[in-house]
């Protein structure tokens, strides 16, 4: 069990908080403002109005609470996670534990395809729900990218463009909070909440997330509280990854979050995308057009140089101040 320390900073919460909301039906300049006001404010929102349809929400959810329903033996053979695969408790490769059991994979059609033989008694209908959702949240995150990248005044298509790559190095995570039972534990007190995934910020570019109706999402504000997010089974939630952060020379700032062990009585599902650029890939500043450049503050790095430092580490470890110019 992980249990957050109440030392670095305030856990008391904002409950008069709204999380920034996008509206993606809306006028396309004004959406594209907005996402970047959100980004620089938060590094987080939720999107509403997406258009993306409900069946292949529910065909995946549907596939995910029958993966996570077999009995832990039959669980086991899609695991140990290396990191990819079935993984239970032990969230990172150096000892972050989490209330939780989860499913890693690359988010590419083959690799799917062939994980999918452990993972279900029908891996083509397995295969085939997870392909389509992992590609129609790709274009989803391509649309959000470019939204950013107008929102910027950068070169069109600039940041979806490093997604798009075929060598791109995107991952899908599927996470199950069991409903937890609280009789036997004494740790519990406000100060100190129990906690299902351990604060940490996501290293890819973006992340998309959308999860079942129960809740236990929190973000850290710039303001030092942690801010709990309505769970929404219709709405999907954005978060600024560190490489964004690094692409926009900290104009967007990545977003930390956790989620709480889930003390409800039904089970916790969430599923996130995680949108990286090949490992090749060049992390360096992309200054806007028609801008005086500013300082850059980090130096010349790519994805898979900045990766091995993330899987090196710990989940919650400041890793980019290492790559700060001084
Ligand atoms: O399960 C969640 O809601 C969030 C998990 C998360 O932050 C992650 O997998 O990086
Ligand atoms: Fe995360």
């Amino acid at each position: 069990m992980v249990a957050v320390s109440p030392t670095h900073h305030s856990s008391e919460e904002n409950q008069s908080f709204s999380v920034p909301t996008i509206d993606m039906s809306l006028d396309r300049i004004l959406v594209s403002n907005k996402i970047v006001q959100a980004c620089e404010e938060y590094g987080f929102f939720k999107l509403v109005s997406h258009g993306i349809p409900n069946r292949i929400i529910s065909n995946m959810e549907e596939e995910s609470y029958d993966f996570f329903s077999k009995p832990a033996c039959k669980k086991q053979e899609a695991g140990p996670p290396s990191p990819f695969g079935y993984g239970c408790k032990s969230i990172g490769l150096k000892g972050d534990m989490g209330e939780l059991e989860y499913i890693l994979l690359e988010a590419n059609p083959s690799s799917i395809s062939r994980r999918s033989i452990t993972m279900s008694a029908d891996p083509n209908k397995f295969s085939d729900a997870v392909t389509e959702y992992v590609q129609t949240i790709r274009d989803l995150s391509c649309e959000v990218l470019d939204h950013m990248a107008q929102g910027l005044r950068l070169p069109d298509k600039s940041l979806s463009c490093l997604i798009k790559d075929d060598d791109n190095d995107s991952c899908f995570r599927v996470n199950h909070y069991h409903p937890f039972d609280d009789n036997n534990n004494i740790e519990n007190s406000i100060n100190c909440p129990l906690i299902g995934f351990g604060e940490h910020c996501d290293p890819q570019i973006i992340t998309i997330l959308r999860s079942n109706d129960v809740g236990g999402l929190q973000i850290y504000s710039k303001d030092n509280h942690w801010i709990s997010v309505p769970p929404h089974p219709a709405e999907f939630c954005v978060f600024v990854g560190e490489a964004l952060q690094v692409l926009t020379n900290k104009r967007f700032l990545s977003v930390k979050h956790r989620v709480l062990a889930n003390f409800s009585k039904q089970s916790r599902i969430s599923m996130m995308y995680f949108a990286a650029p090949s490992l090749a890939a060049s992390l360096s500043w992309l200054p806007p057009a028609n801008s005086p450049f500013g300082p850059r503050l980090y130096r010349n790095l790519t994805w898979g140089e900045y990766k091995k430092v993330v899987y090196s580490g710990r989940l919650g470890d400041q890793r980019l101040e290492f790559f700060e110019l001084s």
